[in-house]
């Protein structure tokens, strides 16, 4: 039975205890920093306080929409300062699997997108040729001769062997049924994330996983092998980038089944849960499986410990 997760809004030495206790601080990103384009308020300011105190910062997220220089980019119009190389995408670790350890035949490299701007970019950083995705040919209803030419494989491209899903704000009937015809065909089954929901505006809209769902259905409940938070190997290749010690780090997250599995299957030295995002309530955790070591109310509530 995991311990207790010790709380600590208006705990002052409580929260330098557990800031002293970490070098490393891997960040997620909605639903902790920020909810969509509202930034939670004292989140500059604690950002500001860790890095004054010399430690590292890591932003992890698992939104695929944007890739790791247009989230530099967020961050620094929000007011935190923030290198490309600080930021470690569900993109950027799905790009990097598959195409530096996926097996592929060499003709069957291209990858066929269900998701945004961002996985594009990212599978571009890797020279990973990729079709569908924003493709404005396929923002249109399907018609009659899409199911001849889709069934014959006349609409298919031979060369794809991989679907990868991610958040997908264009996802439509005829991108739905071109991924299930490559999947059939034998295309490795990929997503960035699993996230059922998507926090923003302070509530919850349809996530990644919920755009990979009708998938799912159609493979008869195959699920996706995901590269975002909770896999092990965006850990791994975090932990390869920056090089740390994994019982000096902490993940801090508003999601149990991704951010705080992710840093507790990893063997961190602690997880903060931070209730501005989807987990709301201590209440959230009771009695189950995934238990972060910390929570608080909002991150902001870090810098009265310092
Ligand atoms: O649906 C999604 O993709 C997720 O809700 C979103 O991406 C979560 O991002 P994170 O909280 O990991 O920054
Ligand atoms: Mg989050």
């Amino acid at each position: 039975m995991a311990a207790s997760p010790k709380y600590l809004t208006g705990d002052r030495e409580g929260i330098k205890e557990f800031i002293d206790q970490f070098d490393v601080f891997l960040f997620d990103c909605d639903g902790v920093l920020w909810s969509g384009d509202h930034l939670f308020e004292g989140t500059v300011k604690t950002l500001e306080i860790l890095r004054n105190k010399g430690k590292q910062i890591v932003f992890v997220t698992n939104n695929s929409t944007k890739s790791r220089t247009e989230y530099m980019k967020k961050l620094t119009n929000m007011g935190i300062p923030a290198t490309v190389d600080e930021v470690f995408g569900s993109s950027y670790s799905a790009a990097i699997y598959i195409s530096r350890i996926l097996p592929l035949p060499p003709s069957q490299k291209t990858v066929f997108v269900l998701g945004e701007k961002g996985i594009e970019t990212e599978l571009d950083s890797e020279n990973v040729p990729h079709i569908g995705g924003t493709d404005p040919s396929l923002q249109r209803p399907i018609e009659q001769k899409d199911y001849e030419e889709i069934a014959s494989g006349a609409a298919l491209d031979p060369s794809v062997g991989v679907v990868l899903c991610g958040l997908d704000f264009h996802i439509n009937y005829l991108k739905i049924a071109l991924a299930y015809h490559y999947l059939q065909r034998g295309a490795v089954f990929l997503a960035t994330n699993i996230d059922t929901t998507l926090p923003s505006a302070n509530a919850l809209f349809p996530g990644a996983g919920t755009c990979a769902a009708p998938l799912v259905a159609m493979m008869g409940g195959k699920k996706p092998t995901s590269l975002g938070k909770p896999s092990q190997a965006m850990m791994d290749a975090i932990e390869g980038k920056f090089r740390f010690e994994r019982k000096r780090a902490c993940m801090v997250g508003d999601r149990l089944d991704t951010d705080i599995r992710f840093g507790i299957e990893g063997g961190l030295g602690g997880t903060l849960c931070v209730l501005t995002g989807v987990t709301r309530a201590a209440e959230e955790w009771k009695g189950g499986e995934t238990v972060p070591s910390f929570y608080v109310d909002k991150l902001g509530d870090l810098r009265v410990g310092v």
